[in-house]
């Protein structure tokens, strides 16, 4: 039995690591339901578009981002606006997905609880 992607902790990030395989995609994705695969620029990010009832409650939202990322080391995109957040995670590294971002994601979502 895998651990969920939320026990888990991210890795160094290395150029020339793997990205995720079209299987491990298929399997990961299924875990993280509410994050999009979006492709920009020949980069696989995931995305996922979190809504609050004002500016402030994003803000908040966006600094415990902020702080996971950092406790992670891997950072993602967050664009803050009044009663939403975007998160966007993918590996500079590799220009693409590994499975730090999974792990990521997953860890976002719970920042919710
Ligand atoms: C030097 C390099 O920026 C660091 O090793 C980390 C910082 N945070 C990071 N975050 C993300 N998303 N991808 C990276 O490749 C990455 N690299």
């Amino acid at each position: 039995m895998t651990t969920t992607l939320a026990k888990q902790e991210c890795e160094a990030c290395q150029v020339g690591a793997p990205k995720v395989s079209e299987e491990e995609l298929a399997q990961l994705i299924g875990q993280i339901p509410d994050w999009v695969p979006e492709v920009r620029d020949g980069v696989m990010m995931l995305e996922r578009v979190f809504k609050f009832k004002n500016f402030k409650l994003a803000l908040e939202f966006t600094n415990k981002v902020a702080e996971l990322a950092e406790a992670e080391f891997h950072h993602p995109a967050i664009t803050t606006e009044w009663g939403k957040v975007t998160v966007t995670w993918w590996t500079h590294a590799i220009k693409g997905l590994h499975q730090n971002d999974f792990i990521c994601a997953a860890k976002t979502d719970q920042l919710l609880d």
